[in-house]
């Protein structure tokens, strides 16, 4: 059956040499009782480790059923372990944390055996073993004599062929070694059964056969064998741990330390907690930051006028040396040198109309058209305007009258490129009557106090004294006419073009609007100005329609015949004031301005960017300067807070490497605890791999738990927190935890805590199973 054939073992150990191996050779039946005797240190476990597999031989040969195990690998002595040998020990080796059915059938989980089987085979050795009244206790409540029945219970589960003890009796009573001698010998009638003792009396009444030992030599032996030839039909099937079994080990391991457990876990979270803390705030504020700055985006738009100033043109050379030449040198200030025409070509406005829609919110072209606006106040047309220029004051600036006469002036804001009605929605509160849904209708824009501004109103005919408070209702759905150029303007015979004077008239032609005030809006925000100014508001919509009307007008007509003369009061006129005369007229369809208002401030950098592409390769003339008044705000508050979320970030990882650190400590310290554990497993078969994966599922319990355990604490500190956060700054739940921020949390912290037990795991698995086995 079993056979060693010149065995050695030598420990060397500093300059001494131990022979606890000194050429051993013996061979042994398939049936029989064979007791070991010998002096303290002269061998005997070592044989036996050697022949259980637990322990590897220098040189020689052991035959297993006459085949050799020269050429074995580790899984073929793990395989060897789990099928064909029990192991009893002097101190029982059972693994407390676990139950006496457990102890018993963990040789047989180890090598995969499925549940019910393992239970019904289990049941079935303790009962052999005549603990059928005790197999629901537990371990520590069970004698020495008990212990070592479960023990041998244990070894003899899966019915293996050689049963190993080592000192079965060593710590029992006389009595009570008597009757495990007696099992131990019934055992024998099975299988092959080695046993060491240091009682020769027990071991001549029980065994059937006694081997003498004495410096790592057999000096006798009562009985010996000699092993025939034997064909080689030795079989080993491999054991497997499922990763299930690790678990279920681990949890019931860390279960009997559930103090320890919770102070493990709860230290390991404070790095998950304080990260998930710092992740949660900094959403939080980016969120009220995004918010801020989108409402600022909405007054500050970027900005492109029919003349823009480029700066980059200002010298600035103001020089502190007086001149010596005799000479007087004309030259042009500097914010003349700076004014840049634009060409606002219908080819660019294309071009900014195709601005890829996910980085604006609108786009507001404005046209400098007039209106020619009359409104009846008293029963009688009176002409009236949008501006808020002062009425009453005596200016003599012909464009600004102009402008006054023909309502240019008030609030554009734009239509969305679809033609919905988002901006107003968006930033603007209706506080009486309805948002606009005609091009036809507009709107009162009030401050956040409902003041308005009282020019507007004069503007509009309406007879109002400062300070004076007007109801809702005599401004919502006020009427004002658009009339047409032609019904508008009459020809004299000397060909100047004039105000007709009959307003009446004028309020019945078949192209005379009516536009109607639809409501009074407020800005939303608390935080923003908002776009529009106090007064009237109409959409960009009717400036293209009066647009339409207007520019094959006879008055545009003549306008454009004789370009540098005023059609109206016959005065010449310069290029650009007879441009700006021609757009009042409606004669160009060439906006004055276009506001571009990006998504966000990041947003706001694709614009510029996209619009800088259009200048690229142009010379100076053809370049389009734009103006970015938010440019000055800049993103400075985005890279502010992303500063110090990662400052933050780094304080709380140290943490959680701290956590790390302190885990592998523990495992480290479990290692060391259950080394004995570690041991017996090995001597049930279990592989390395096995091993590591029970550690591995110890650390991924403490983890995962850490993990739940940190964002469940996160969590819940966002309440105080948000609650001291309102009282401070006013600022409503502000810390959000973002629940994909605490799912990667989670898994950062059992794969940190799996990685820093892993190497304490691996040594737990590298250990000598002998040597772990003799470990106190
Ligand atoms: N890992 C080791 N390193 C060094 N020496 C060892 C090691 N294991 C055992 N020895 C030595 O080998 C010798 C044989 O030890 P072994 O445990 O086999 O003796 P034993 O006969 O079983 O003794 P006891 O009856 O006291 O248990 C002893 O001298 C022991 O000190």
């Amino acid at each position: 059956m079993l056979e060693l054939k010149h065995i050695k073992k030598y420990y060397h150990v500093g300059d001494t040499v131990t022979k606890a191996q000194d050429d051993v050779s013996v061979a042994f039946r398939e049936k029989e009782f064979v007791a070991i005797l010998g002096p303290s240190g002269s061998g005997k476990t070592t044989m036996l480790n050697i022949i259980g597999g637990l322990d590897r031989y220098d040189s020689g040969d052991l035959l297993i059923k006459g085949k050799s195990t020269k050429g074995f690998k580790d899984a073929d002595w793990d395989a060897y372990r789990n099928n064909s040998v029990g192991f009893i020990f002097q101190s029982y080796n059972l693994i407390s944390h676990l139950g006496i059915i457990e102890n018993v059938e963990m040789g047989m989980t180890l090598s995969g055996v499925p549940a019910a089987t393992r239970r019904q085979k289990a049941e079935e050795a303790l009962i052999r073993v005549g603990l059928n009244q005790h197999m629901h206790k537990k371990i520590n409540q069970l004698s020495g004599g008990q212990m070592q029945r479960v023990a041998i219970a244990r070894a003899i589960a899966s019915d293996p062929e050689i049963l190993l003890a080592d000192e079965p009796t060593g710590a029992l009573d006389s009595e009570t070694s008597n009757e495990i001698m007696q099992l131990i010998k019934d055992l024998s009638k099975e299988r092959l059964v080695i046993m060491v003792t240091h009682n020769p009396e027990l071991a001549h009444q029980y065994a059937d056969r006694i081997i003498e030992f004495a410096d790592g030599k057999i000096q006798n032996d009562s009985h010996p064998h000699i092993e025939g030839a034997k064909a080689d039909n030795f079989k080993l099937t491999r054991t497997k741990m499922s990763y299930w079994t690790a678990l279920k080990l681990s949890w019931t391991n860390i279960r009997t330390k559930k103090g320890r457990t919770f102070l493990t876990v709860f230290a390991s979270s404070i790095g998950i907690i304080s990260i998930a803390i710092v992740l949660a705030l900094s959403n939080g504020f980016q969120k009220q930051i995004d918010k801020t700055q989108s409402e600022a985006m909405s007054s500050m738009p970027i900005t492109i006028s029919q003349v823009g100033s480029d700066t980059s043109a200002m010298t600035g050379t103001t020089t502190k040396k007086f001149s010596k030449a005799d000479t007087v040198t004309a030259e042009k200030s500097d914010a003349d040198k700076a004014q840049h025409v634009n060409k606002i070509t219908n080819k660019y406005i294309n071009y900014v109309k195709d601005i890829p829609a996910k980085y604006t919110k609108n786009i507001a072209i404005t046209y400098g058209t007039g209106m020619n606006l009359i409104r009846q106040v008293d029963g009688k047309y009176k002409t009236v305007s949008f501006s808020n220029s002062n009425p009453d004051s005596q200016t003599v600036d012909t464009a600004s009258m102009m402008a006054n006469a023909t309502g240019v002036g008030g609030s554009v804001y734009p239509i969305n490129s679809d033609g919905k009605q988002t901006f107003l929605k968006t930033y603007y509160k209706v506080i009486a009557g309805n948002y606009p849904k005609s091009a036809t209708d507009i709107v009162l824009v009030v401050n956040k106090d409902n003041s308005i501004n009282i020019n507007a109103l004069k503007n509009l005919g309406i007879s109002v004294k400062e300070n004076e408070k007007l109801d809702f209702d005599k401004l919502v759905s006020t009427t004002v006419k658009v009339v047409a150029n032609n019904d508008y303007y009459t020809k004299l015979p000397t060909g100047n073009f004039v105000p007709d004077n009959n307003y009446d008239g004028m309020a019945t032609k078949a192209n005379t609007k009516t536009l109607r005030v639809t409501g009074i809006i407020r800005v939303k925000s608390k935080n923003s100005d908002g776009l529009l100014a106090s007064g009237v508001a109409y959409s960009s919509q009717l400036t293209k329609e009066v647009l339409n009307t207007n520019k094959d007008s006879e008055i545009v007509k003549a306008q454009k015949a004789t370009p540098t003369k005023n059609i109206m009061t016959g005065q010449t006129m310069d290029a650009s004031t007879a441009n700006g005369l021609l757009t009042m007229l409606g004669g160009s369809s060439k906006p004055t301005t276009i506001q571009i208002y990006p998504t966000t401030f990041k947003d706001k950098d694709h614009v510029l960017n996209y619009l800088d592409k259009y200048n690229k390769g142009k010379n100076k003339n053809d370049k389009v300067i734009y103006t970015d008044l938010a440019g000055t705000v800049s993103d400075m508050t985005g890279g502010l807070m992303d500063a110090i979320t990662y400052v933050l970030i780094a304080f709380a990882a140290i943490s959680l490497i701290t956590s790390m650190i302190m885990i592998s400590i523990i495992t480290y310290t479990s290692v060391i605890e259950r080394t004995k554990e570690i041991g017996v497993l090995k001597a049930l078969g279990a592989r390395k791999r096995d091993i590591t994966r029970v550690f591995n599922a110890e650390t991924f319990i403490l983890g995962f738990g850490a993990g739940l355990f940190g964002i469940a604490v996160a969590y819940l500190a966002t309440f105080p927190i948000n609650s001291v956060l309102a009282n401070v700054t006013g600022l409503n739940g502000v810390a959000v935890l973002n629940p994909m921020h605490a799912i990667v949390l989670v898994l950062v912290s059992t794969v940190l805590t799996i990685l820093g037990g892993h190497i304490p795991a691996r040594m737990a698995a590298k250990k000598d199973a002998a040597i772990a086995l003799r470990s106190e």
